[in-house]
């Protein structure tokens, strides 16, 4: 009998969960028999014509990035037949607080999540209920960051954030209880922000000795205005999940027991919807605030749509083929 590979084994239970996903979200809306007859909430509406999201719970697997190497301080996983990828920083006992070794791990998942063509979101999120993330882990602070295991200072969280902000697929910050100093950047720098009703939120850098100056500072102040920013990072005040969406920092606040069923039902909304509209509209959104980067960043997708067109392979052909290129049936749109 034919031997069947792990690999092989994963995607087919990929796809035997894809259908049945689907299956079980035509039955959620054709057994539901009350949408035409739903009232008139906007939502309501929008269901009408694009059927409800399915509610099922959800299936993680374990996943690995392909170094070979185990993960120690996070655990990746993904949703079974979703495009739906979660990234756990798995330091519980030191409220989620972040090493060099932490911040490695978890640039390696996010690699391999952006790699995957399967994987539409990415959940960042905490182990346990009571912190998101507490920051850099300040038992390990010298005089040039935080030592990694060769002893070395690191201030690696500076690359994730970057890594966070150029990967081309929406990353929603899944926060239960704490999220502070460099924990709460982090959550910043994500596209989305669920909280718990247990999350708290704060900058504590000058209180400690540390500040960032880089995202830490300006994408607060966009997010709730130069006022605000201010407060938090001079008074190093803690705000409750309450106040946070009342200043724009969260997207949404919901029961604890609820956080991880809520995100999943966000990530399962963006994933019907065009990946390369959310892809352009993620960096476009970012552009400005990231400069010259940012806009490379844009520039980089329109020079991706763009080889997907006739007029862009007009060019190339004619390079191959060594004649002139013929770009004089392509419109000069007004
Ligand atoms: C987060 C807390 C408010 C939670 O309080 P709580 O009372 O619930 O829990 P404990 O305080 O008892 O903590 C339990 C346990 O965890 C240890 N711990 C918690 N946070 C950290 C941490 N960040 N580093 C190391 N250890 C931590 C704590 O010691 C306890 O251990 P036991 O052995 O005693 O059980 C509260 O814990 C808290 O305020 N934590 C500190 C928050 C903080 O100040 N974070 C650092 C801010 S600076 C930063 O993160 C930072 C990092 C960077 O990499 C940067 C890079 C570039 C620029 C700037 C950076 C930057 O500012």
């Amino acid at each position: 009998m034919a031997q069947i590979s792990q690999k092989e084994l994963n995607s087919l239970r990929r796809r035997v969960a894809s259908v049945a996903n689907h299956l079980l979200s035509a039955g959620s809306t054709s057994g539901s028999g009350s949408i035409a007859l739903s009232n008139a909430s906007m939502n309501d509406s929008y269901h009408r014509t694009h059927g409800k999201v399915p509610t099922h719970p959800v299936v993680w697997e374990p996943a690995f990035d392909d170094s070979g190497k185990k993960f120690i301080d996070i655990i990746y996983a993904k949703a079974v037949g979703e495009g739906i990828a979660k990234i756990t920083i798995n330091r519980p006992e030191r409220r989620n607080a972040f090493r060099p070794q932490t911040i490695k791990e978890l640039m390696r998942a996010f690699n391999d999540a952006r790699d995957d063509a399967a994987v539409g979101v990415i959940i960042l999120t905490g182990k346990g209920t009571d912190a998101f993330c507490s920051g850099g882990d300040q038992a390990l602070r010298t005089k040039d960051g935080y030592a990694d295991d060769a002893d070395i200072g690191r201030l690696n969280v500076l690359d994730l954030q970057i890594q966070i902000r150029r990967l081309p697929k929406p990353i929603i910050a899944m926060v239960a209880g704490y999220a502070i100093g460099g924990g709460h950047v982090l959550h910043m720098v994500c596209d989305l922000t669920i909280a718990a009703d247990n999350a708290v939120f704060g900058q504590t850098g000058p209180k400690v000795g540390s500040f960032d100056a880089g995202y830490g500072s300006s994408i607060m102040s966009r997010l709730i205005g130069p006022k605000k920013a201010r407060e938090m990072w001079f008074l190093t005040r803690f705000y409750t999940a309450s106040e946070a969406e009342k200043m724009g920092l969260v997207n949404t606040v919901v029961p604890l027991e609820n956080l991880e069923k809520e995100t999943v039902k966000w990530c399962r909304e963006i994933l019907r919807n065009s990946p390369a509209a959310i892809r352009v509209l993620k960096s476009a959104l970012n552009a400005v605030d990231d400069g010259h980067a940012g806009l490379q960043e844009l520039g980089g997708n329109a020079t991706l749509l763009f080889y997907g067109t006739e007029e862009g392979n007009e060019g190339k052909n004619a390079y191959l083929q060594r004649r002139r290129p013929d770009f004089s049936k392509f419109p000069r749109r007004p």
